[in-house]
This record gives structure tokens, C-alpha cells and sequence, in this order.
């Protein structure tokens, strides 16, 4: 073993976690007007007063969970001023896809480690008493906040009972207020009326940053981050543009800048340039692609696979009824049901819709007219590597023997 192999460099970050998720920013920057009306909202609190079920939406990484975070963290300073019993309670609700489970992991927000409800078996009235016990022994005003809270799904009968646990007796020493919040839009319209009505008293909506926003963002980020200069011109406006385009997404944005530094790290550069921002960029789009191949469902996957192995020997773009012909045999091998021609042109037109293929119209004139032919969009090594348990599954069609034995070495 070599003497030393890891040792401590800092000469470009001052402090790298404070680019991560976890780290809550102190100052909110291009916010102004969502702080205004969310403060307005949480108000009736510091006043002692029941507090307003709050609903925020709006799509990815534009800031409603660090708004929040921001905004509790200064209403809990501001109540021990004004000797306001508060309570929060963050819940994320990434995978819990019911009420039941959201009420158990309420109650046990609540207990020790040693008093904990277990997940399963018991009925949902008695987790409810449970929970309003909860509450009531707590007393004091609780704001519970469900983040990502379409993941409870159809099943949403908590969402009626919370806003309506005290004027329905359930509690009487505590005052509830909760705070939902989805990325999901369809989620909000598509909730019962009795529930949007209770849980959101007050809809914030929280729209896309724009690139001037998104700098603002970043900036502010970098202070606290980098060292002084450690920044070259032009990088900060790339991240932005970065993120501006892909739904306006600060998390995209600062997830560039960071990748971006670790390429100047690992290349020991003091100062992060835009060609680390370029080669960042494309390991960033490269794994969003392979994640979203690896997510496609297994009838989409031999869609693809079907194409990949026709493009191998051949620089014409496919056409979808050749791509048809081979996936049939891929299906007869592997014994899935083999789908229509019209529905493998839906996968294809999917596929596509993720950026890993690419379709190109051809006129053939008549009698044949319009029709569509495929290419891919990337490496075929990488679009093999990423669906390795479908070619596990169906085994390796031989027109790619040599390139899958080339992906196994890429996803290794
Ligand atoms: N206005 C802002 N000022 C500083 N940092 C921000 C701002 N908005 C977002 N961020 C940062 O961007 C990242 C994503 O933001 P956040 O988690 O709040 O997004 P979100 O809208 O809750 O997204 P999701 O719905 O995916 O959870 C976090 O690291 C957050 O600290």
C-alpha cells in the first residue's frame, strides 16, 4: 500500500456541503414574493391563533422545501420570543403511499425509539386516537409538514381528519396547522373537494426560476462554498442557463456547479472553468439518460433493444416495422407477449421523448408515403449497459455480442 493516497485539499471549497441538499441556505434569494405570502399565512401563529393549513406546489427545485425549512426555522426562533409553544414536524412522504402509513410515521415522530408503532396491524381508527393523543399531550401549536405529499395517492382520508381533528373534538390542547407540499400538479386538482377545501386554506404556488434567479441562487451558494476567485466568469451563467432550461430546477443548477468543481478538484485546479462546467454537463445528461432507460418498463426496454441491435450493422435509420420484426423475435425468446405494431411505435415515440432515440421522417413517395425511421439518440454501449437485467433476461441477440461485452465493462 502506497504511504498516503487520500489527503485533505481545500484549496477550491471552502465548505462543500453547504452545496448539498441537506444544507438549508440562511438567506432565500428570488423568492420575495412566495416568503411574503407564506409568511402572511403563518402569521395567525405568532398571534396564538389557529394556525392556516398551507399548500404549496409547484415543480422540482424551486424551492418550496428550503423555503419552508427557512421560514420554520425563523417562526420557532420568533415563538421563543413571544413564549409561543410551536411544535414542527417535517415528514417526508417519499414511499409511504397511504394514510395509514403516514399516520403511523406521525405517531412515531412523536415517541422514542423504544415506544414506536410497528408498520403493519393495527386498525386505522386506533392510529388516529393514537396520533390525536399525540397531539394533544404535546399541546402548544403543531405544524406538521407532509413533503411530497401526492405520494399518499387515492388513499388520502388523513388529509380530511387533520385539518379537521379540532373542530371535530379529536383534539383539544393543541392547535394543528399542516403544511402540504407537491411537485405533482395533477395531484392538487385531482383531490377530493371536501379535502383541497380544508388542506388548502392557502395555495402558494411556487413557479420555475428563471436564469437570472437561478445566478442569483448560485452566488449566493458560492460565497459560503468556494474560496474568493475560485469561480472563473461565465461558469456561474452556464449553471444557470443549465437549470433554467430543464424545468428551472436549482437543485439541477447547483448539482452542475458542484460536479463541475469536482472536476477541477480531481484535476488539482484552484479555479473551476467552463470547460469543467462542459465536462460536468455531459457525465450529468449521461446519467439521467441511463436512469431513465433503466426505469423504462420491460416492453419499452425490448422495443429499444430491438432497435440498438438493428442499428449495430446498419447507419440507415430504422424503420419502426423492421424494429417490429426484431422485437417480436426478442419477445418470442424471452416469452413476453408481444405487443402490436401501433403500441411499439408508442413505446418508440416514448422512448424518444427521454432523448435516447431519435426519429426521422422519410417521404418514400407514393405508394408508400410517409413513415418514420429510428436512430439512436446515444452510445449504443451506454443504451445496452443501462437495460443489463433485460439482456440478462432475454440473453444477447448476436447482431451485439461485441458490444454487450463492452457495456458489462461499463457498468462494472
Ligand atoms: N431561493 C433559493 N435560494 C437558495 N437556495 C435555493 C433556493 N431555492 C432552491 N434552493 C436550493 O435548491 C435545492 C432544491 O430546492 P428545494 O429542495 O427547496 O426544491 P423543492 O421545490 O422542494 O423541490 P422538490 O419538489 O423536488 O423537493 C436545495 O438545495 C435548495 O437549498
Amino acid at each position: 500500500m502506497p504511504e498516503i493516497s487520500f489527503s485533505p485539499d481545500d484549496s477550491l471549497y471552502r465548505d462543500r456541503d453547504k452545496l448539498s441538499e441537506d444544507y438549508t441556505p440562511e438567506d432565500i434569494v428570488g423568492r420575495d414574493d412566495e416568503i411574503q405570502r407564506y409568511h402572511t399565512a403563518l402569521q395567525p401563529v405568532i398571534n396564538g391563533e389557529d394556525p392556516n393549513n398551507i399548500f404549496l406546489y409547484g415543480k422540482t427545485g424551486v424551492g418550496k422545501t428550503a423555503v419552508t425549512r427557512y421560514l420554520l426555522n425563523q417562526l420557532q426562533h420568533d415563538s421563543e420570543t413571544y413564549d409561543i409553544d410551536l411544535t414542527t414536524v417535517e415528514l417526508n412522504c417519499e414511499g409511504l403511499t397511504s394514510s395509514y402509513q403516514v399516520a403511523i410515521k406521525l405517531v412515531n415522530e412523536f415517541r422514542d425509539s423504544d415506544n414506536r408503532l410497528s408498520n403493519t396491524g393495527h386498525p386505522m381508527h386506533e392510529v388516529l386516537e393514537q396520533l390525536f393523543t399525540e397531539f394533544d399531550d404535546t399541546g402548544g401549536t403543531i405544524l406538521i409538514v407532509l413533503d411530497e405529499v401526492d405520494n399518499i395517492g387515492d388513499d388520502d382520508s388523513l388529509l380530511y381528519q387533520l385539518p379537521r381533528a379540532r373542530s371535530n373534538g379529536n383534539i383539544e390542547d393543541a392547535r394543528l396547522g399542516v403544511i402540504g407540499i407537491s411537485n405533482d400538479l395533477a395531484f392538487r386538482e385531482n383531490l377530493r373537494p371536501e379535502v383541497k377545501s380544508s388542506l388548502a386554506e392557502v395555495n402558494i404556488r411556487f413557479p420555475p426560476y428563471d436564469a437570472e434567479e437561478l445566478q442569483e441562487v448560485l452566488n449566493q451558494r458560492v460565497t459560503v462554498s468556494f474560496y474568493e476567485d475560485a469561480i472563473a466568469d461565465g461558469v456561474i451563467e452556464l449553471c444557470a442557463a443549465y437549470g433554467a432550461k430543464d424545468g428551472g430546477d436549482a437543485r439541477k443548477a447547483l448539482d452542475l456547479l458542484r460536479a463541475a468543481a469536482d472536476h477541477a478538484r480531481a484535476k488539482d485546479a484552484t479555479i473551476v472553468d467552463e470547460d469543467n462546467v462542459a465536462e460536468a454537463r455531459r457525465e450529468l445528461e449521461r446519467e439521467e439518460v441511463m436512469d431513465g432507460i433503466a426505469d423504462l418498463a420491460d416492453q419499452h426496454k425490448l422495443s429499444l433493444y430491438a432497435l440498438v441491435s438493428l442499428q449495430h450493422n446498419q447507419d440507415d435509420p430504422s424503420r419502426s416495422k423492421d424494429i417490429y420484426e426484431r422485437y417480436q423475435e426478442l419477445c418470442d425468446i424471452s416469452h413476453h407477449d408481444a405487443r402490436t405494431l401501433r403500441r411499439v411505435r408508442d413505446f418508440l415515440g416514448e422512448i424518444e421523448g427521454l432523448g435516447v432515440i431519435e426519429s426521422i421522417q422519410r417521404n418514400q413517395g407514393y405508394p408508400e408515403g410517409k413513415y418514420n425511421a429510428y436512430e439512436l439518440g446515444h452510445d449504443e454501449e451506454m443504451i445496452l449497459a443501462a437495460m443489463s437485467d433485460l439482456l440478462n433476461e432475454v440473453g444477447i441477440h448476436e447482431d451485439v455480442a461485441d458490444v454487450v461485452e463492452k457495456s458489462d465493462r461499463i457498468s462494472a
